[in-house]
């Protein structure tokens, strides 16, 4: 039984506590006013109300300020070289987006020593932390062959736990033509060498990446080696990618920009979550999903900032938030949500996205008095305190401290 050395921690005088545990609050976001929580040994001891809290080793007074559960990043491409601020402008001069581009970044990638893909993975960890994001799923899929894929999953395992292999993300340069060898490729060796290092198999299902059965193909023996499947789907036209996700019981299917009834029906009657990726859909100037759709038909909806080179090199869930409730006709409460608990849920976790006692200690503190200001307020740096674990693991007011591993 090892001493229990941390100290406890209680922040008090919270104005608007944001739980997402409907028995501790009011509405589905548990919300509590005039609040405090206690962190002790890493996890949540306490919510309640200020003057009801009990002692605690360290106090910080939060003076009216929000607080929530730290963000949860459920699809993030962090382990990547190079940029392409280019292809950026020539989309915003006209030029549609297509899977072609991902190919300059596997070159990029392949190019890149491991000090700076990690280096860079880093990077991209401490911004996202900056802005609330307190637990963040890595994928893979720049490299594309056995030995820089492999580099990749070790790459975004030594930094988080949620390790995702997206090898199928294009067919590389070396496979033009010739998909379904890269296929298989992908379901023996490539599997078998990456998927100790994994937790879970993705795969781009869509024209240029990969057509239903290759995706099929991909996912189902990532499964057989005890990876969860997630799919990219139906991000630049309809397809086959949701009623995919939904058959082989994916945690999640992400982009979700060209559903139809079908597809809205499938996804409502399943575990699946859909995972809307907002910055990718502002960056290439496609359409948004329609999360109005989603939500009422009951489908269960997180955001992910998708943060890569390509599509949406952004880390900050604050400006999907905001974009959500502005463009998607999410309600704040539902975009709050889909960023926190909605996360949790595409990545199965039940103790993030959370402030109930027993929840990982992970949460954020707003230089506002409401959770509401995150729409309200958009491109503003309002996330001030964010503390991983029951550490302070950044401060606005302090300095920020560099992310170790997101465990
Ligand atoms: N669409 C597929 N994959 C990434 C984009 C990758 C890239 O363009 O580099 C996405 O989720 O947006
Ligand atoms: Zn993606």
């Amino acid at each position: 039984m090892t001493a229990n050395t941390s100290r406890s921690t209680a922040l008090t005088g919270i104005g608007t506590l944001v739980t997402n545990d409907p028995t501790v609050g009011e509405g589905p976001l548990g919300l509590i006013r005039d609040a405090a929580v206690v962190f002790d040994g890493g996890v949540v001891a306490w919510v309640g109300s200020t003057d009801a809290a009990p002692a605690a080793d360290v106090g910080h007074d939060l003076d009216g300020r929000a607080v929530l559960p730290g963000f949860v990043e459920s699809h993030s491409h962090l382990v990547f070289g190079g940029e392409r601020a280019e292809e950026f402008a020539a989309r915003m001069a006209g030029q549609p987006y297509a899977a072609g581009g991902i190919r300059n970044t596997i070159e990029a990638t392949r190019n890149a020593t491991d000090e700076e893909l990690q280096a860079n993975t880093r990077r991209l960890l401490d911004e996202s932390l900056r802005s609330g994001s307190t637990t963040v799923e890595c994928k893979t899929g720049y490299g594309q062959t056995v030995a820089h894929e492999l580099r990749s999953t070790r790459i975004a395992a030594s930094l988080t736990d949620e390790v995702t292999l997206l090898a199928a993300h294009v067919p590389p340069p070396e496979y033009a033509g010739r998909a379904d060898d890269y296929v298989a490729m992908v379901c023996s060796e490539m599997i078998d060498a990456c998927a100790p290092q994994a937790k879970w198999i993705d795969v781009f299902c869509e024209t240029g990446a990969f057509d239903r059965d290759q995706a099929h193909a991909v996912l189902t023996a990532g499964m057989a080696k005890g990876l969860i499947p997630r799919v990219h789907g139906n991000q630049l036209r309809e397809g086959p990618g949701v009623q995919l996700a939904v058959e082989l019981g994916a945690a999640s299917v992400d982009h979700v920009c060209y559903t139809t009834q079908a597809d809205i029906d499938a996804l409502a009657q399943s575990s699946t979550v859909a995972t809307l990726l907002p910055g990718a859909d502002f960056s290439t100037r496609n359409k948004y999903p329609d999360a109005r759709a989603l939500l009422d038909a009951g489908v269960t909806v997180a955001l992910g900032a998708d943060c890569n080179p390509g599509t949406s090199y952004t880390t900050s869930l604050p400006f999907c938030i905001a974009i959500a409730v502005r463009d998607m006709h999410m309600t704040p409460d539902e975009a709050i949500w889909a960023a926190t608990a909605g996360g949790a849920r595409a990545l199965q976790r039940a103790d993030v996205g959370v402030l109930r006692p027993g929840a990982r200690a992970d949460a954020l503190a707003l230089d506002a008095p409401s959770y509401l200001h995150l729409a309200y307020r958009p491109g503003v740096p309002l996330v001030s305190d964010v503390w991983r674990g029951g550490e302070l693991a950044w401060s606005a007011h302090v300095g920020h401290e560099k992310a170790e591993a997101l465990r």
